[in-house]
């Protein structure tokens, strides 16, 4: 119970003055129910059968109820509809402010079910407390009229009503448990159809695959969606059974009991059966919203476990600092970056203890073998990780939190798996103009490629191709340094000459510090440097030119302690 009030208190944070409204709206549509219906019992026992003032009073009433109805559902829906907009845009800010690595832990099926479900779930939630508040407007007035009726009779039906509802509790943690057990159900079954999109031609290509796959992982998760929802279900059914129950148990017991124990008028259990029956409406209205609130409840559960505590809006620090002017350091003293453990018997991967440097004006290749941490060395450097242990410093100032987003506005890379987008986002528009056509010449892909107000004209191209282009983008980004993980793996002969051959030395002509992942060690002399990783650490470090006289024969080094340009 304390979480759902965390929660609504939650929905309802941005909206202090909309709520004020819509509690005195909500509360005068309350009133004038109960209003109507005081009216209504006077009438059918008989008084002012002839009285106009009754007539009156009924008919303001009525309009009193319809037009405040009317008003504070108007409220609500347009603070509801502003709400989820908010909170889209609050969850997609969220996800790409997040830590890297917590992103990279959830896995993107995670992120996925987040953004799509999750958010879709608390949606509905917000969508339904127009209805709830009104609701809850109407009970609160049945609950004053009854109170006014006989304050006996009515502290017979708190007592009997707060028992009723300590059962109900047991039963709604129980919803709840299986409403969080439906959303691990769609989590998995999210991480298959992802398999499916992006799989699709492994799966087309081979019939036992597509057909184990299909029959055996997707069904499975998709049955176990359906047990844990049919499960909820029935713990829904049952939590409602039990509120019939005892909603009318204690129309029973104010009809039958009551006026034994207590001295009741007729009027008076007329009214308590009469608002008791006018309460069901609400009160159904009420409980249909259980299985809404308590998904909406599991997803803001799921949308802050994702580390994207959605109600403590602060952003990355240093997001508004501008990128660093002149000549640069990036400094890694005793790095360390290390995965977390699996449980297992597996040692995680540890990168570093690091001790390097590489400035602006510097060409440094990283070389080493499948899984010696070229990649994880990558994140660190572009602060998309931040170390565990040691430091990494720009121009003598440490990369922690509330430096970190300005630390990354320094990079411009092509990551292995680099994601391209057709448009240029958020680049210099003269920049793009005077230089753009230059690159794309210069990469050859100048007769497939054009750019058009601000995007690529398409990117509907061999991944090679593709690579060309976000190259281009990295080029107009203009950063003081530049990652290219891999770049060149995939390129023709005539594109790796122009990558290491004109690129690469046109960078560092232009005092950009640059790190090339690599495996072309027939281009090591343009470099000024070479670092070879094994499991985690730099064990050779040499100049460009003595590795490429032969990887083997090139006169090490010693160990990197701390090596500087
Ligand atoms: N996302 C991850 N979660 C946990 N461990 C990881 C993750 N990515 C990499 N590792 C661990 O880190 C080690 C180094 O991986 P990394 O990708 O940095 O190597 P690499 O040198 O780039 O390899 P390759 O040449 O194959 O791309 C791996 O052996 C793996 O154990």
């Amino acid at each position: 119970m304390m979480k759902l009030y965390r929660f609504l208190l939650f929905l309802l944070r941005d909206a202090r003055a909309m709520m004020v409204l819509m509690v005195l709206t909500g509360l005068l549509a309350g009133l004038s129910s109960v209003g109507l219906l005081a009216v209504i019992n006077k009438l059918i026992n008989g008084a002012g059968t002839t009285s106009e003032g009754f007539a009156l009073a009924f008919i303001g009433l009525a309009m009193l109820k319809v037009s405040s109805n009317y008003l504070s559902q108007l409220l609500l829906v347009t603070f509801a509809q502003k709400t989820i907009l908010k909170l889209g845009m609050d969850l997609c800010w969220k996800v790409v402010r997040a830590p890297y690595r917590t992103l990279e832990r959830r896995g993107p099926h995670e992120i996925l079910a987040t953004l799509t479900d999750d958010t879709n779930a608390m949606a509905w939630a917000v969508n339904g407390l127009p209805g709830l508040a009104i609701n809850v407007a109407i009970l609160a007035g049945c609950s004053l009229y009854l109170a006014w009726l006989s304050w006996q009779a009515f502290l017979g039906v708190v007592v009997l009503a707060v028992l009723g509802l300590l059962g109900y509790r047991q039963l709604y943690q129980r919803v709840l448990q299986s409403s969080l057990a439906v959303r691990e159900s769609k989590g998995v079954l999210f991480e298959h159809f992802r398999s499916l999109t992006e799989g699709m031609k492994e799966l087309m290509l081979h019939r036992g695959r597509r057909d184990t796959f299909v029959e055996q992982d997707i069904r499975q998760a998709a049955e176990a969606l359906r047990r844990h929802n049919l499960i909820t279900t029935t713990q829904y059914l049952t939590t409602d059974s039990w509120t019939q129950v005892l909603f009318y148990g204690l129309i029973g017991v104010i009809l039958l009991l009551f006026p034994r124990l207590l001295s009741l008028s007729g009027e008076s259990l007329t009214g308590y059966a009469f608002a008791m029956l006018y309460m069901i409406g609400p009160m159904w209205g009420l409980l249909g919203m259980v299985p809404t609130l308590s998904r909406g409840q599991v997803a803001l559960e799921k949308i802050e476990s994702l580390g994207l505590a959605l109600d403590e809006g602060t952003r990355e620090g240093g997001a508004e600092r501008p990128v660093a002017q002149g000549s640069h350091c990036v400094e890694f003293s005793q790095a360390v970056f290390a995965y977390e453990s699996k449980g297992d018997d597996e040692r995680p991967f540890n990168l570093g203890p690091l001790d390097l440097s590489i400035r602006s004006g510097e060409l440094v290749f990283i070389i080493g073998g499948n899984g010696s941490g070229k990649s994880t060395f990558v994140k660190l450097l572009t602060g998309l990780y931040l170390p565990h242990q040691g430091q990494v410093t720009l121009n003598g100032e440490a990369i922690v939190p509330a430096t970190q987003d300005w630390y990354r506005q320094h990079f411009a890379a092509v990551f292995s798996d680099f994601y391209l987008f057709k448009k240029l986002l958020g680049l210099d528009p003269s920049l793009v103009a005077s230089q753009a056509d230059g690159w794309l010449k210069t990469l050859r892909i100048n007769h497939k490629v054009t750019i058009q107000d601000g995007e690529y004209s398409t990117i509907n191209l061999s991944q090679g191709q593709r690579k060309r282009l976000a190259l281009v983008t990295a080029m107009l980004e203009d950063r003081p340094f530049y990652v290219f993980d891999e770049w060149a793996a995939d390129q023709d002969p005539q594109y790796k000459d122009v990558f290491y051959g004109e690129l690469l030395p046109e960078l560092r002509a232009r005092g950009k510090g640059v790190i090339v992942v690599t495996h072309d060690d027939r281009y090591f002399h343009v470099g000024d440097r070479v670092l070879k990783l094994d499991d985690g650490r730099v064990v050779e470090a040499s100049s460009g030119s003595a590795f490429s006289a032969g990887f083997r024969a090139a006169p090490m080094l010693k160990p990197v302690a701390r090596s500087s340009g």
